[in-house]
């Protein structure tokens, strides 16, 4: 995938320069085929909600080094396989490489918002906003991201586009999606973290490929009501084996399908979270609203708004 626009001017004369590392939600996922690495070969239309972890570049540091807060920064090692820390450090490498040593070093800070091990790609955001973050600091060429992306997972080079997206291969890719509507978008996560290949390898155990016919995507879709029906026809192939490892996520789905103007409940990635589309952003904000007592209960997340927008040729930040 290619983008029309440069980047923004460099953050060298910012005092602190950011990025935010939006949610991605899969809105279909159709596994089509399996490597002979063992990975697995989607067609999915990953799209992005307002939901976001923000990256923060504090300051110049001896090393590459990074603090991480925010309400689900516990739990989450700020060490070397943070994702964060592995795209600073592979892009680095990389610059150094190609532009003439670059070795700067950052402090960064990771403002963690999303819940983690979650189906919604928080750590292959974070990697993708690293990124963008360091290459408009590095004047790295965006075109070099995508490389570095595929090396560090299969949902960060999305990540690294940031916009809806048709993903196929295993990720790496990226055609035009539809223009989507200003559609509404609950999200919920029942607490508990799903683990990607578990739940790739139950889905193998089950039965594995199903075939079918390609999904159809138009151009554009004006209404909430026509997305639905299109995805309608879809599903996502890990929501089963996602349920057999974490029977909550029925619960999760049928609340959000009981609420009012509810046109579709589904898990998004590998799960657990979910997500619910609605008619636009203020009737999943209601949605949200008349599920608090129960999330609060049980210790959900819970987010509502609409789709993060941007121009299929624009720069994300
Ligand atoms: C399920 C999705 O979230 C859909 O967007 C992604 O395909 C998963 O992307 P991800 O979390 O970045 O995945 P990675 O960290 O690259 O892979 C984790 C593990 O999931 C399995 N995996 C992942 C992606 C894929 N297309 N096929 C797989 O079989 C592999 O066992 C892999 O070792
Ligand atoms: N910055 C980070 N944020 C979240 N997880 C991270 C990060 N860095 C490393 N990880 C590790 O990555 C794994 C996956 O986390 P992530 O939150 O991206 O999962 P996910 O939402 O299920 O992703 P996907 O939808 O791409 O499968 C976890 O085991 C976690 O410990």
């Amino acid at each position: 995938m290619t983008f029309s626009e440069t980047m923004p001017s460099t953050a060298s004369t910012q005092t602190t320069a950011q990025a935010t590392a939006h949610a991605k939600i899969n809105l279909f996922l159709h596994i089509t085929g399996r490597r002979d690495d063992g990975y697995h070969l989607l067609d999915s239309l990953a799209v992005f909600a307002g939901a976001a972890d923000r990256v923060t570049l504090a300051g110049p540091s001896d090393t590459m080094s990074l603090t991480i807060n925010g309400p689900f920064g516990q739990g989450l090692e700020a060490d070397d396989q943070n994702l964060v820390l592995r795209a600073a450090r592979a892009l680095q490498a990389q610059a150094g490489t190609s532009f003439n040593g670059l070795t700067e070093n950052f402090r960064l800070e990771l403002e963690k918002n999303l819940p983690v091990s979650s189906g919604i790609g928080g750590g292959s955001a974070d990697a993708a906003a690293t990124l963008r973050l360091l290459a408009r600091e590095w004047n790295v060429d965006q075109a070099t991201l995508f490389p570095i992306a595929e090396k560090l997972g299969a949902d960060v080079p999305v990540c690294v586009a940031q916009h809806a997206t048709r993903m196929q291969g295993i990720g790496e890719i990226l055609a035009p999606a539809p223009i989507l509507p200003d559609a509404g978008l609950l999200l919920v996560n029942p607490g508990i973290g799903v683990s990607t290949p578990d739940v790739f390898r139950a889905f193998a155990a089950g039965g594995g490929i199903v075939e079918r016919p390609e999904a159809f995507l138009p151009e554009r879709w004006t209404t909430a009501q026509d997305m639905v029906a299109d995805l309608n026809a879809t599903t996502n192939d890990l929501q089963a084996p996602a349920l057999s490892q974490c029977p909550v996520i029925g619960t999760v789905l049928a609340s959000i399908a009981s609420l009012p103007d509810c046109l579709l409940s589904r898990m998004s990635g590998s799960g657990a979270t979910c997500f619910g589309i609605y008619p636009n952003p203020e009737s999943a904000v209601n949605a949200a609203h008349i599920l608090n007592d129960q999330s609060a209960r049980l210790g959900w997340w819970t987010w509502a708004g609409g789709f993060y927008h941007t121009g299929s040729s624009t720069w994300s930040q």
